[in-house]
């Protein structure tokens, strides 16, 4: 049996916006799972179908062997839920928290004590579990969320963009105990907008644009269809306009017939088959229109070269640098 099993689902708002068309989707149990796609793709729409918040137009979803749509009671005790935003109540205790979570799930009254003690051992909260939420940093109340999801044992936990504006560490602290939860046989369904966290994570991803899925693979197998290699240059003065001039004259070479050229913040960004074997005639081409060049990389493709490469649109990462100071990325590649 699979974790999810969506067929043809379409998602058609009361304003006529078709934010679904047709997915088609298969998470086998145990799997680590990744949902990605620009902002409006309609992984939240989705989401919500499989979740039974939202009913679909059109196609059939089972989850945990239930159908979505007459079996809906059935599908909500069997999954867990960790939403975008935080659902503590800041006025509890961790462990109030979680047992009022058990209190909501129907989790046994003798099973309470020790299923509570369980989950703040997992989440690292044991040694705080009588401080109110109110004192905890934003990776805390996330780790506490984390902890209330799963109360009821559910064998599916939805993880909807868990670690955005988290820092780096309590980010990768967070990653240890999806690990942990994947580890001991739960499947996890994970939306992240931090591609790094899902080639760190996911067995297999889907990306998801407009409404349609896009391509499904292993995080290693989408990097490897890419092909060759990613060309990075730093030039002198790199204004928008003197950028855009270094891609044209990228571009104008003839030298990435297949690849994919971008602006990056201090340059260029060529991902190419013949990327490493181009390079110097490209940095020939950039001296000939005037370029100073100071700086030049030549490395593997990145989840982030897949993305673009794909869906010819930055992650929400970063077309969102800047708006929010809390959400430093894991750097991987270079900004775009
Ligand atoms: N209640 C609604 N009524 C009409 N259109 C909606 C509604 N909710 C979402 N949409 C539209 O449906 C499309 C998909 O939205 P959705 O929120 O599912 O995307 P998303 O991939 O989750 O994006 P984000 O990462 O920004 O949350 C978008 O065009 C959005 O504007």
């Amino acid at each position: 049996m699979s974790a999810i099993d969506a067929e043809n689902v379409v998602v058609t708002y009361a304003d006529g916006t078709e934010a679904v068309r047709g997915v088609d989707l298969t998470v086998p149990e145990g799997e680590f799972f990744g949902f990605l796609g620009p902002n409006g793709a309609g992984k939240t729409t989705t989401i919500k179908t499989f979740t039974t918040l939202l009913r679909p137009t059109g196609g059939t979803i089972h989850v945990n062997g239930f159908d979505v749509l007459n079996e809906a009671q059935s599908v909500r005790e069997s999954i867990g839920y960790m939403a975008q935003h935080t659902s503590v109540d800041e006025e509890l205790t961790a462990r109030e928290n979680v047992k009022f979570a058990c209190e909501a799930y129907g989790v046994p009254r003798a099973e309470r004590a020790d299923r509570i003690g369980e989950l703040l051992d997992l989440v690292d909260l044991a040694d705080v579990a009588d401080k109110e939420a109110s004192e905890f940093s934003g990776g805390m109340k996330k780790r506490l969320d984390v902890a209330t999801a799963l109360v009821h044992e559910p064998p599916l936990v939805f993880l909807d963009e868990p670690t955005t504006g988290l820092d780096p560490k309590a980010r990768i602290r967070l990653w240890e105990y999806f690990r942990e939860i994947n580890r001991q046989g739960t499947t996890v369904f994970l939306t992240t907008q931090y591609l790094e966290e899902a080639d760190e994570l996911c067995d297999r991803l889907s990306v998801i644009q407009d409404g349609e899925i896009v391509a499904t693979d292993a995080p290693d197998t989408l990097k490897s269809q890419v092909g060759g290699d990613v060309l990075e240059v730093t030039i002198e003065e790199p204004s928008d306009d003197r950028k855009e001039r270094a891609r044209e004259v990228a571009h104008e070479s003839g030298l990435f017939a297949d690849g994919t050229i971008e602006t990056t913040e201090d340059g260029l960004s060529v991902a190419a088959e013949n990327a490493r074997r181009a390079g110097t005639d490209l940095l020939v081409a950039l001296r000939d229109a005037s370029f100073t060049v100071t700086g030049f990389d030549i490395r593997s493709p990145t989840l982030d070269d897949v993305f673009l490469a794909i869906t010819g649109e930055p992650t929400d990462e970063e077309s969102e640098a800047g708006s929010n100071a809390e959400a430093e990325p894991v750097a991987s590649g270079a900004a775009r």
